[in-house]
């Protein structure tokens, strides 16, 4: 009994201690909020918000997949789509309606098109000398300009259909080798290697394969993505800056990741130089390099580029073709259909697909369009952030305030979308409910790419080697779900960092058919 009295009393105490502070924290929530409500009195109401905690907000309900908990809360407190959290001491905006979709991106795009300021990306990127980081503004309009008028460009990306032709040969010659043993195989390291290998060959003009920067390249993107994507302090509690101690270590890690980045790129760059003078088609660097005076910019603003473009090139590409992969393999039907198209569409049915090919196979394009509606690898696309107050249906959005897009949210939003939760690409084909939708930023239900003047740059250069790719897969191969322990699974758990992958590696056995 005494035994019992004396590990229950410390128990009590800590149980008195939560509720005073709870009650405590509580009453200072309320007077937060009357502040908050009387510093907008007279210019508009902001829009709504679930109840949040002093101090945190409504960090505790964000979770660790935001764009899912968002979803949840803005169907609860918001009746238009445009919902109010705070993200630590950030008043944050969470736009998850087609119709909220639109204001943003396309009414008020011009004073809502810049970027939260980030500590770790200004230094990662040279004073956010790049395009995604860059605040609205000269530079980034100069630095959007040479990506979209020279890098990817129709000509340009298809300037580089025999890499991508190459590169899915070599990946389909290790699929052939794993069918030929009957074994599973490793979709994400092929998948992940195939786009990672074509984006090399495009900004260096070499694979990177041989010559010993592959796995740096590979290391240095994990880190870079880890660094920026994950918990920051001081993106929900900038104050945190002002303490000299605390924004020196911040800075540190993000300096060791950009010294790592600048060794590398200089290296690629050095080499690059010594070619422009040969006759070939120019790749990334020397396109920048040669075009560099023009557009003003120094050697650094070119890395803070190359920084970007594998940032958000690699990962992305990958992501889209694990995820058709997986949905293919849970929906026989669409499988069946997208290999029958595929299989009679290919001019020397012996032979590889080429991007001839693919021009005219609808079914394919259309499972691709259905894979990013379910899952963009963004859900949440890059953060805007307002320039300065504006108002979208009677609310207000204050000056500096970042925006969240939820376009995983719109792409499942059931008003929008018949069986919005289905994976049904034939929503996409000439007969089907959705027809004339498409992503390229002016149906604001599907935005995977974004939309108005922050939208994606790459959607040629990734779309065409996911097509190409995926086609081949399907073509010369069946594909089996390994069994573990006599039951097939396709684990479908979700990891959200920059960007939203599969938890697990994809292992999936291919099979050769003759067609
Ligand atoms: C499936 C592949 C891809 C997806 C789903 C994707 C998606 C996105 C999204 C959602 C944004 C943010 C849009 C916004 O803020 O509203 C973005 C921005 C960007 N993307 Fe992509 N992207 C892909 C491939 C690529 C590729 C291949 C490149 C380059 C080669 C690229 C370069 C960029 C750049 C530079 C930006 C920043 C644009 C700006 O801030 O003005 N992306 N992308």
């Amino acid at each position: 009994m005494t035994m019992a009295y004396e590990t229950m009393l410390p128990q009590a105490l800590l149980f008195l201690a939560l509720f005073l502070s709870y009650i405590a924290l509580l009453h200072l929530a309320k007077r937060s909020k009357s502040k908050e409500q009387e510093q907008h009195k007279g210019r508009g109401c902001l829009p709504p918000s679930p109840k949040g905690l002093p101090l945190i907000g409504h960090l505790h309900l964000v979770g660790f997949l935001p764009h899912v908990s968002l979803r949840d809360l803005t169907g609860r407190y918001s009746r238009d789509g445009l919902m109010l959290v705070r993200l630590g001491s950030v008043p944050t905006i969470i736009v998850s309606s087609r119709h909220a979709a639109e204001a943003v991106m396309r009414t008020h795009d011009h004073l809502l098109a810049s970027r939260p300021p980030s500590t770790i990306a200004h230094t990662l990127l040279y004073g956010s000398r790049d395009v995604i980081f860059a605040a609205y503004g000269d530079h980034w309009r100069r630095a959007k300009k040479i990506l979209t008028l020279h890098l990817l460009t129709l000509k340009k990306v298809q300037s580089y259909r025999i890499v991508r032709e190459e590169e899915t040969c070599l990946a389909m010659t290790k699929v052939s080798d794993a069918a030929d043993v009957g074994q599973a195989m490793d979709m994400s390291e092929l998948l992940y290697s195939f786009t990672f290998e074509v984006m090399c060959r495009a900004v260096s003009g070499r694979s990177v394969k041989l010559n010993g920067t592959s796995r740096l390249f590979r290391e240095l993107l994990n880190v870079t993505e880890t660094l920026i994507g994950g918990f920051n302090a001081e993106d929900y509690f900038p104050w945190l800056l002002r303490i000299g101690a605390y924004r020196r270590s911040v800075c540190a890690r993000a300096e060791k990741v950009r010294k790592r980045w600048d060794d590398l790129l200089d290296r690629v760059m050095d080499d690059d130089e010594e070619k422009l003078v040969q006759q070939h088609e120019p790749d990334f660097i020397e396109v920048l390099l040669s075009h560099r005076h023009e557009y003003g910019f120094t050697r650094d603003h070119l890395k803070a580029l190359l920084v970007d473009i594998f940032v958000a090139g690699t990962d992305t590409s990958y992501i889209v073709l694990e995820f058709a992969m997986v949905e293919l393999m849970r929906n026989p039907h669409v499988m069946a259909r997208l290999q029958d198209e595929v299989r009679h569409g290919v001019r020397n049915s012996h032979d590889m697909v080429t991007e001839d090919d693919v021009m005219n196979m609808a079914y394919l394009k259309a499972v691709i369009k259905e894979t990013l509606r379910l899952h963009p690898p963004a859900p949440l696309l890059a953060p805007h952030y307002s320039v300065t107050e504006i108002h979208i249906d009677g609310y207000m959005v204050p000056a500096k305030t970042p925006i969240l897009i939820n376009a995983w949210a719109l792409g499942r939003d059931t008003s929008a979308w018949e069986d919005a939760e289905e994976f049904k690409p034939e929503r996409f084909m000439d007969t089907g409910s959705e027809a004339t939708v498409n992503f390229k930023g002016s149906d604001f239900q599907f935005l995977p790419f974004g939309a108005g003047r922050r939208m994606c740059p790459g959607i040629l250069f990734s779309v065409s080697s996911i097509e190409i790719m995926l086609a081949n897969l399907v073509h010369r191969f069946n594909w089996e779900v390994p069994t573990v322990m006599g039951e097939t699974c396709l684990n479908m758990t979700e990891v959200f960092r920059l960007t939203l992958r599969r938890k697990e590696k994809l292992f999936l056995a291919p099979k050769m058919v003759t067609v």
